[in-house]
């Protein structure tokens, strides 16, 4: 068997899992369970016509799943340039079973998975959107946009476009759409795009990293001129086809090289492509079967990629923009040993203590935790166990359901916490919704004095660019000193990472990256045009008892993947049953 043989064969092993997995949740009747955070991006061109593309872009989805777990979807182009779509509120092993798969024909395709940060976790916002005119558009956007209230006014009054959703990327596919319309070409070219690109660059204010498929083309991939968000790419000899992966159409077995576009170096590595280069910021990149062409398109502008990609967002085994995510966790858990050491420890503070254990509260935390516990020489105990089939808490929607999942999520062992001075260690602390029920859980469990370490510095502002953190006042440091946070927790003494450490660790393994965006620990946002005014009218539109207004913990399931019954305007262009 040969390498891509195996490779592919092995996708379809882990497919095969997953549809365990899924009857297996819905045997517990778990599925209803939503987890992670942020939103998750895939874009593949095979060169093989006779290999369907659905069931590896499924596959790179799973792996991106920790971005986004409201709803994922996939389109694919199929013969004759006809496209195919399946997307849905729910998590990818629920939405992407066999038949889904089978419907997407084709061998180029993106997908996406979501964690809303505009609109709401209405099915009709699900991603990629599609887009008729000009030339048939598929689009899937990880980011978040600042500028939507001027982008909306120039669609509605000057490109009369339709915007159907309060998705901020459905407008940034408008205005892509409407640059190329400009074109007014029966055909385009890389040129055209290359342009449209450019101009959407200066138009549109905030986040995206993107991928989008014209139908018949290619994919077109970009990334904004900050490289806030991650985007990279990977390549792969093209194949042989393998049974139970062809699609009907086209029989010319064209050589050459696939092409994969994600979020994170992880789906190239375990689909089999090597090679994984970035996406520069502000560059677009053009990927046909015949053809790839790169041109830096905006104007230059300071990189600063989002610092909390590493902090919690990214997979461990990721490199993002040449910084391997897991030994930024490690630099971060140096860094916060020192603040340990001179914060708690130090004899001649007057309130030095010592530490018995370090405990990480899973799973973001372990590699850090490990790491500063080895630094102290401190013993490392797994305290908490993790129920492997919550996943992560911080991005439900809704605090009631944050704070009751944290304790199905984790378990304390009394025999790690009984009669001990416990050191906790957590990435972050955001709205301390995690911290104050472990540190209850570890008094409960016979603690003597519970510390808690952050690898994070106090986040006290709002996230505008794809994490859903818009609100300062849900902010657990927003306000509050050090000492009332851990008062407010419940922890005899907090210990935040500093700013300059944090940097330090992720800046430290790429020498090209010394700015990354810290507007969470500092309040200054790197792409400018966010105030006050603005801050306040994000936080009217993004507060939770808002957003859930249309999504109450009733009416959508998190990772259901069955129609949802909410109130009207969750009804849109979905289908409404799969
Ligand atoms: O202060 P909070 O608002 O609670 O947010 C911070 C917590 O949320 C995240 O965990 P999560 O459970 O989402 O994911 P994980 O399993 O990857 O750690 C993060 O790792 C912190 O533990
Ligand atoms: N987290 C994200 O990247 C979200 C993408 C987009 N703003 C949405 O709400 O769908
Ligand atoms: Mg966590």
């Amino acid at each position: 068997m040969s390498t891509i043989e195996c490779i592919r064969s092995a996708a379809i092993d882990i497919f095969k899992q997953f549809l365990l997995g899924k009857r297996r949740a819905r045997d517990l009747n778990l599925h209803h369970h939503k987890e992670l955070d942020m939103c998750g991006i895939i874009g593949l061109v095979l060169q093989d016509t006779n290999v369907a593309v659905s069931p590896e872009l499924a596959e790179g989805l799973s792996l991106l799943q920790h971005r986004g777990q409201d709803a994922c979807g996939i389109i694919t182009c199929g013969p004759r340039g006809r496209l195919n779509q399946v997307k849905s509120n729910g998590m990818v092993r629920d939405v992407f079973d066999n038949q889904a798969i089978s419907t997407l024909r084709g061998c180029m395709g993106i997908g996406h998975v979501r964690y809303p940060t505009a609109g709401s976790s209405a099915q009709a916002e699900a991603q990629p959107f599609y887009v008729n005119s000009p030339y048939g558009i598929t689009f899937a956007h990880n980011g978040n946009l600042i500028n939507t209230e001027e982008l909306k006014e120039f669609l509605d009054q000057d490109a009369h476009r339709h915007i159907n959703t309060d998705s901020d990327s459905e407008m940034l596919l408008n205005i892509f759409a409407d640059n190329l319309q400009q074109t007014g070409k029966f055909r385009i070219n890389e040129e055209d795009i290359f342009t449209a690109v450019r101009d959407l660059t200066r138009t549109c204010k905030g986040a995206y990293a993107c991928v989008a498929m014209i139908a018949g083309f290619g994919i077109v991939a970009f990334r904004d001129p900050n490289g806030i968000r991650p985007l990279g790419y990977g390549v792969r000899a093209a194949g042989e086809p393998v049974d139970g992966m062809k699609s009907p159409q086209g029989d010319k077995q064209k050589t050459g090289l696939d092409y994969v576009f994600a979020s994170e170096s992880v789906v190239c590595d375990a689909l089999g492509f090597t090679d994984w280069v970035d996406v520069k910021p502000g560059e677009c990149m053009i990927v046909t079967r015949h053809s790839v062409s790169r041109r830096q398109v905006a104007e230059p502008a300071t990189f600063a990629p989002d610092i909390f990609e590493y902090v919690y967002f990214a997979r461990p085994d990721s490199v993002l923009d040449g910084i391997s995510v897991y030994r930024s966790r490690m630099g971060m858990g140096d860094t916060l040993a020192d603040g340990v050491r001179k914060q708690l420890l130090d004899k001649s503070l007057p309130d030095s203590s010592s530490v018995d254990v370090v405990i990480p509260v899973p799973d973001t935390s372990r590699v850090a935790a490990l790491q500063l516990a080895q630094n102290l020489r401190i013993p490392y105990r797994e305290g908490f166990v993790k129920n492997r089939y919550v996943g992560r808490t911080f991005i439900m929607p809704g605090q009631q359901q944050r704070r009751k999942n944290v304790r199905r999520k984790l378990n304390a062992m009394a025999l790690e916490f009984s009669g001990k001075n416990v050191l906790l260690v957590d990435d972050s602390i955001v709205r301390g919704t995690t911290s104050k029920e472990i540190i209850q859980m570890a008094r409960d469990a016979g603690a003597k004095n519970v510390f808690m370490a952050s690898c994070a510095p106090a986040i006290r502002y709002s996230n505008v660019y794809g994490i859903d953190m818009p609100n300062r006042k849900e902010l657990v440091a927003h306000g509050r000193t050090e000492e009332q946070v851990a008062e407010y927790i419940g922890a005899d003494k907090v210990i935040f990472q500093t700013l300059d450490g944090l940097v330090k660790s992720c800046s430290s393994l790429n020498e090209d990256i010394q700015h990354f965006d810290c507007s969470v620990f500092t309040g200054k946002y790197i792409t400018g045009g966010v105030d006050v005014a603005y801050l306040e009218h994000l936080e009217n539109l993004r507060a939770d008892n808002v957003k859930n207004k249309v999504t109450t913990e009733e009416a959508v399931s998190p990772a259901c993947s069955g129609p949802m019954n909410g109130a009207d305007d969750n009804i849109g262009l979905a289908n409404q049953r799969r």
